[in-house]
């Protein structure tokens, strides 16, 4: 049976921009798997194509040519209604950025989401609390952005990405705009939701120190996925950086800042 067993399937996705003798072929045929409960890291260069295929999955913008299936089914013959299910509860979206609303609370902001597709009021509140103590968000929430650190606006994001139970949460350099110590408090965070909860999520980023927290990483260059690597069983996080850190060594030609 089609898609039996995998939650995201990407299959042959190329995305040009750009017309005729002006082409970048963005994605170049791009096709990899995700089995429910995977912590999946991809990792490129800048311009190798991770927010373009973010953005595919995430329907922001639309292939070129090839597939993208949830659950087996192809995103882009969604009717409107599924589109909006799927947007709005299906996947849930951190940016490096944050992309948090000024003007509302760190409560608010969370709440969105639901808010937007119709809640339950009791069902939410016990969810924004689980999210909150776990996040470690509760103090801040009646906050508004600009009285937060980075960090805690990331968490604060981070807990809006799930507060609809989403089946995969894509994430796009979420530590891009942290300092080392919020990086790692973030992706201890969400190392715990993919743990505890079983929660899939598809991380982007050049930075080693965030990917050696996903169970397996592609790595992409020039729009074509070229190499796979996967944290052992018991391996500690510590040899598997090392691990990633010795692969962009040697895909780099001896730099480990290429990626
Ligand atoms: N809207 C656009 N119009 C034209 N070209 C674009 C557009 N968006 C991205 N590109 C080009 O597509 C290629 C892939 O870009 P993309 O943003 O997906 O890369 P990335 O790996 O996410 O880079 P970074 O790590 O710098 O964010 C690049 O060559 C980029 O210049």
């Amino acid at each position: 049976m089609v898609g039996q067993g995998k939650l995201l399937e990407v299959q042959d996705l190329q995305k040009n921009y750009g017309k005729q003798d002006n082409v970048t072929k963005a994605l170049n045929g791009v096709s990899f798997d995700i089995l429910p409960g995977e912590f999946l890291g991809i990792m490129g260069p800048s311009g190798s194509g991770k927010t373009t295929l973010l953005n595919c999955i995430a329907t922001i913008i639309k292939p070129t040519s090839g597939r993208v299936l949830l659950n087996g089914k192809n995103i882009s013959a969604f009717d409107s209604k599924d589109l909006a299910e799927y947007r709005g509860s299906r996947i849930g979206y951190l940016f490096q950025d944050f992309a948090l609303l000024d003007n509302l609370t760190g409560e608010e902001n969370i709440l969105l989401p639901l808010s937007i597709h119709g809640m339950d009021f009791a069902k939410a509140r016990a969810k924004l609390d689980d999210l909150s103590s776990f996040f470690e968000i509760t103090d801040i929430l009646n906050k508004f952005p600009s009285q937060m650190s980075g960090g805690q606006k990331q968490r604060v994001a981070a807990a809006r990405s799930l507060i609809t139970d989403p089946d995969i949460v894509l994430a796009d350099e979420p530590t891009g705009a942290l300092d080392t110590r919020s990086a790692r408090i973030l992706m201890n965070k969400l190392e715990g939701i993919n743990h505890e909860s079983g929660r899939t999520i598809l991380m982007v980023s050049h930075d080693p120190n965030a990917t050696s927290f996903c169970s397996r990483i592609l790595f992409i260059q020039d729009g074509v996925i070229f190499h796979e690597l996967r944290r052992k069983h018991d391996e500690s996080r510590a040899n598997y950086y090392d691990r990633i850190l010795q692969l962009m060594a040697q895909l780099g030609g001896g730099s480990a800042n290429v990626l």
